[in-house]
């Protein structure tokens, strides 16, 4: 059944979900970024959008919020994470569900920050909510755990944050400070907007606070603030030497328990599976009754987080 898309956000994860749209047997009717928005009832074409952008700096001619007058089934959140309120991602949302339509999520903010609000919004509505995306990118957490059960598996723990671990692995290789390989990690295209939610750790400690909510399936909210966290601002390039000498490497591990969320950077074994490289994360789940399940793979950029939308819209079909 062919789902007509509404895209909020027209960066590396909006972008990537107007090139596949099509491949999954679904349309982009309605796409905006911060100042514009272009729409078409029989659907937008990709390379049409992305010339006007280029050319222009806009997608067309129409105020953002002219994306929620069109006839869309799910609207795709796709701008920048936001702490607090996480607004405006939380009126996006609020506003689509008001409206009975399905929400996908990429922007973490509103499940991270509001997931009670969230949650109870839903009930009040048609309209469904998922966001996979928000969570390692490509790799299948958030449908794992549901199959499995929120309430088998005790515990997750991990590498979520592939900017920083980029970062770390090319410090280790290099034997530099954090500052010169930032800008390489961004010319990836996975750090986020503000690259200091990925360097002090604030995006990985939202994707554990993201599991901690899942796993705890409403019993207990977690924000933020909940989290104690610390990134890799201050892990220097020496650091990683010493560490290489003893047959360890550093790497950014955060895990959500029923202790609560914690972030920091950790010494592991090179080698290890807690030691993935570049931008790959890995996640940890500690089941009840079937020990521990690892799931790895690339947990972020712009085609593979439009992977994990795209599959999330087809749960609507
Ligand atoms: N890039 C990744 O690998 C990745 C992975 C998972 C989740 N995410 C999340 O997905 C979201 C998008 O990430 P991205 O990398 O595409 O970001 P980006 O910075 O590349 O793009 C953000 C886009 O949102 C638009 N925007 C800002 N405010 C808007 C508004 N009010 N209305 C409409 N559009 C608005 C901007 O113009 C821009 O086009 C973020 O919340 C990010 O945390 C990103
Ligand atoms: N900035 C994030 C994007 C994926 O959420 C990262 O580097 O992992």
């Amino acid at each position: 059944m062919t789902l007509r898309l509404a895209v909020l956000g027209a960066g590396a994860v909006g972008g990537s979900v107007l090139d596949l749209a099509s491949t999954y047997g679904h349309e982009v009717v309605a796409f905006a970024d911060s100042s514009s928005s272009v729409t078409d009832s029989t659907g937008l074409d990709p390379e049409t959008v992305r010339a006007r952008k280029e050319r222009d700096g806009i997608v067309g001619d129409a105020d953002p919020d002219a994306v929620f007058d069109t006839n869309y089934d799910v609207l795709i959140e796709a701008t920048p994470t936001t702490l607090g309120d996480a607004e405006p991602g939380f009126s996006h949302v609020e506003r689509a569900l008001l409206d009975d339509r399905h929400v996908v999520l990429a922007n973490k903010g509103p499940v991270a920050e509001r997931y009670a609000d969230l949650r109870a919004l839903e009930a009040e509505s048609e309209g469904r909510v998922q966001f996979e995306a928000t969570v390692g990118g490509a790799i299948p957490v958030l449908s794992t755990i549901s199959d499995l059960g929120a309430g088998h598996v005790t515990a997750a723990r991990g590498v979520l944050n592939g900017t920083a671990n980029f970062i770390l692995s090319r410090m280790a290789a290099e034997g530099l400070d954090y500052e010169h390989v930032l800008a390489e990690a961004q010319d990836l295209g996975v750090a986020e907007a503000d690259p200091s939610f990925d360097v002090d750790g604030i995006d990985a400690a939202l994707k554990f606070v993201i599991l901690a909510n899942v796993l705890s399936d409403g019993e207990t909210e977690y924000r933020l603030d909940d989290a104690e966290v610390e990134g890799i601002r201050n892990v220097p390039g020496t650091a990683l030497d010493l560490a290489a000498e003893d047959g360890r490497t550093v790497r950014l591990i955060g895990e959500a328990t029923a202790d609560g969320v914690r972030v920091a950077p950790r010494l592991v074994p090179q080698g290890s599976t807690l030691a993935v490289t570049g931008t790959q994360n890995i996640v940890q789940l500690e089941t009840k009754h079937a020990g521990q399940l690892n799931i790895s793979g690339r947990g972020a950029g712009g085609p593979e987080t439009a992977t994990a939308v795209l599959s999330d819209v087809s749960r609507f079909e």
